[in-house]
């Protein structure tokens, strides 16, 4: 019998595997399915992002779920095929060509390690601990909001932050200041981040809960962070439509994983707020940069809570953090005032000699 590939972008190669093959050639067939499997994944979400949304319905994701065209050769097996080239195949923004190049990623990881392999080793990971629950005690204990602070080496908008840069280290000096929980950078490419940290945070004996902080586009990356020791997941929502937020919350949920669901406008609360969510799984994020200018304006976080929608996260009991461009006591207190339970601070933390010192001082205990 043989099958046909469903084509994907011109791939044709045909399935072999009902008949007797060579093992090396069975091999690099199995690869190309891996290859294959993933790129039709990445082919239907393209699909899904730019399918016509219903009035009120999923709208307002920024960002193109498309694979870059930035590699004109993709490697399939032993076929190659070519993306064409055209002004609109260019990412609009960073958020785009990192979520572009997730892709490539993700089916590069995937090669190495098949899904079924890794999630054989969320079993054995280190049990998950309550990231919402510490920050919520965090805050009730010092009467600030909870702080999640972050191990990045580096960013799109800074370039290197911290050349001096060791995770364990930094992750012990925040732990040690008052941090509730840790958030770990794990994209390599614009954040030279890694899931290393993450397994060297946790298998150092940090205690505090760990985020991973992450581009998430499919349910692999989920049992990747949880394998790698994380008790958390970014979600973004102007990467993902709300149809893929509702299996991503409960896939993450399942595997042990609580999520942060980041929002950048009022427009994306209401949308996620359709979402049948549970306040002790999930908690929202507000992330007050700019992804078009970088500029962080922190009267954002002001506007979405003080919106109806704003309003009704706080009726329906969700933490909700406030993130990015915090550097002083008084942004911290501004954040708070808004009604965040919960603060994110990566720069401004790490760029210091001193991580522990610039934790005391941003929550006042220096
Ligand atoms: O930090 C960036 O330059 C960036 C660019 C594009 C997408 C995301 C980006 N940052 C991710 C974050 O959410 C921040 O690391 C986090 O909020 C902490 O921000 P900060 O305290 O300003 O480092």
């Amino acid at each position: 019998m043989q099958q046909q590939c469903t084509p994907h972008s011109g791939c044709s190669l045909v399935d072999l595997r009902a008949r007797t093959i060579p093992a090396a050639v069975a091999s690099r067939v199995q690869r190309h399915h891996q290859h294959h499997k993933a790129m039709q994944t990445a082919c239907r979400a393209a699909e899904v992002a730019a399918r016509p949304t219903e009035p009120g319905v999923d709208t307002e994701v920024l960002i193109r779920r498309r694979a870059p065209e930035g590699l004109p050769d993709q490697p399939c097996g032993a076929m190659q095929f070519v993306v064409p080239q055209s002004d609109d195949n260019k990412p609009r923004n960073i958020l785009e060509e990192i979520v572009w190049w997730k892709a490539v990623e993700i089916a590069r990881m995937k090669e190495r390690l098949p899904l079924a392999r890794l999630a054989l080793q969320t079993k054995g990971a280190q049990p998950s601990r309550d990231f919402i629950g510490a920050l919520r005690s965090a805050q009730e204990r010092v009467g600030k909001p909870g702080l999640i602070a972050e191990v990045k080496k580096a960013s799109p908008s800074k370039g290197i932050i911290q050349p001096d840069f060791d995770p364990v280290r930094i992750a012990k000096a925040y732990e040690a200041g008052g941090a509730a929980c840790l958030s770990v950078l794990t994209d390599a490419k614009y954040f030279q981040g890694s899931f290393e940290y993450l397994q060297q945070i946790r298998a150092a004996g940090v205690g505090t809960p760990l985020l991973c902080k992450e581009f998430v586009v499919e349910a692999y990356q989920l049992f990747k962070a949880r394998a790698s020791g994380a008790d958390a997941v970014l979600l973004i929502a102007a990467v993902l439509p709300n149809a893929d937020l509702a299996y991503l919350i409960k896939a993450a949920n399942k595997t042990g994983l609580q999520v942060l669901l980041e929002v950048h406008s009022v427009p994306e609360l209401e949308r996620v707020l359709r979402l049948d969510m549970d306040p002790g799984s999930v908690m929202l994020g507000i992330n007050n940069r700019d992804l078009q200018t970088f500029k962080v304006d922190l009267q954002n976080n002001q506007r979405i809570m003080d919106s109806p929608a704003g309003q009704e996260v706080t009726r329906r009991g969700f933490l909700m953090a406030g993130e990015s461009g915090i550097s002083t006591p008084e942004h911290v207190a501004f954040v708070a005032q808004t009604g965040c339970g919960a603060i994110l601070v990566g720069e401004s933390l790490v760029k210091e000699g001193d991580p522990e010192q610039a934790v005391k001082k941003l929550l006042g205990l220096a």
